[in-house]
């Protein structure tokens, strides 16, 4: 299902944050969000899994105008992996997977021993199942955020976002989830903040800055020392991976006034 942030403007107390944002997910694709501190990633995002309503402009799936979905409806379209964990203190792990199949059950009622089986394998591919009994308040942050991912799983959406799903993952389950998501049969716009990993998992890169696009391309067209200059103000030097090829992001320490002067 392709996905398009269509001249997208959202405010946040009457200040506007992202401006006239306009960007293509492909079907089955993965683009990545990336961008300084404050740049409006989060706030987009938001727009998208219906968190927060745009000014103007439309978040588009396959053409059609997400916010003018039943709620449920776009509940069984899009799936959110967020930096927001606090609604899930109170239940175990399994509890928290199996709320992913509420957009399917309207009415409630008890999930049918294939959706058991669901819950299941989503844990096992995220490596939470021996945790399935363990309180949300007993996990670890790494281990709550793949708990959230099983859940997102579950919903079976065709689209994915996720904001910084990477925090907290110890460098073993960070390569799994990115390999994860990219083998996975859904579209997916995800905010990163490590360049090295979003090269490599990205079909596409968009860059914000101060809101707005500063740069959208293959992560080799984007990811220059010209553009990690201007938009992230630091000083870096751009390599081949020595198997991939793909770009990778070299960087030395500042050697005076490392916060200031930082491009917003
Ligand atoms: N209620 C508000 N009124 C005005 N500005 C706000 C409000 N809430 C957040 N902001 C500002 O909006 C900007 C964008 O925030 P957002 O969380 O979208 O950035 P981000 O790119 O996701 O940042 P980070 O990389 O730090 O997570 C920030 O400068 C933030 O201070």
């Amino acid at each position: 299902m392709d996905l398009r942030l269509d001249g997208l403007n959202v405010a946040l107390d009457g200040v506007r944050i992202v401006h006239d944002l306009t960007l293509d997910v492909p079907s089955g694709s993965v683009v990545g969000l990336l961008g300084p501190n404050g740049s409006g990633k989060t706030t987009a995002l938001r727009a998208v899994y219906r968190a927060l309503s745009p000014e103007s402009g439309a978040i588009l799936v396959d053409g059609a105008d997400l916010w003018a979905m039943h709620r449920r409806d776009a509940a069984r379209t899009v799936a959110a992996l967020t930096q927001q964990h606090h609604t899930y203190l109170d239940f175990t792990v399994a509890e928290i997977v199996a709320m992913g199949r509420h957009p399917h059950h309207p009415r409630g009622g008890r999930l049918s021993p294939d959706e058991l089986a669901l819950c299941r394998d989503a844990m096992a591919r995220v490596d939470v199942a021996h945790l399935a009994d363990r309180g949300a308040l007993t996990l670890s942050g790494g281990e709550m955020q793949r708990v959230l991912l099983a859940r997102a799983l579950v919903q079976e959406p065709r689209i994915l976002v996720l904001d910084e799903p990477t925090n907290h993952l110890d460098l073993r389950h960070q390569l799994g989830l990115l390999s994860l998501i990219a083998a996975a049969d859904v579209t997916v716009l995800v905010v990163l903040h490590d360049l090295n990993l979003a090269a490599a998992v990205c079909d596409r890169i968009a860059v914000l800055q101060g809101g707005a696009l500063a740069a959208v391309g293959t992560p080799h067209e984007v990811l220059t020392a010209e553009l990690l200059r201007e938009v992230f103000g630091v000083d870096a030097e751009i390599v081949p991976h020595p198997h991939t090829g793909r770009p990778q992001v070299l960087l030395g320490l500042p050697t005076s006034s490392p916060m200031e002067g930082i491009p917003k």
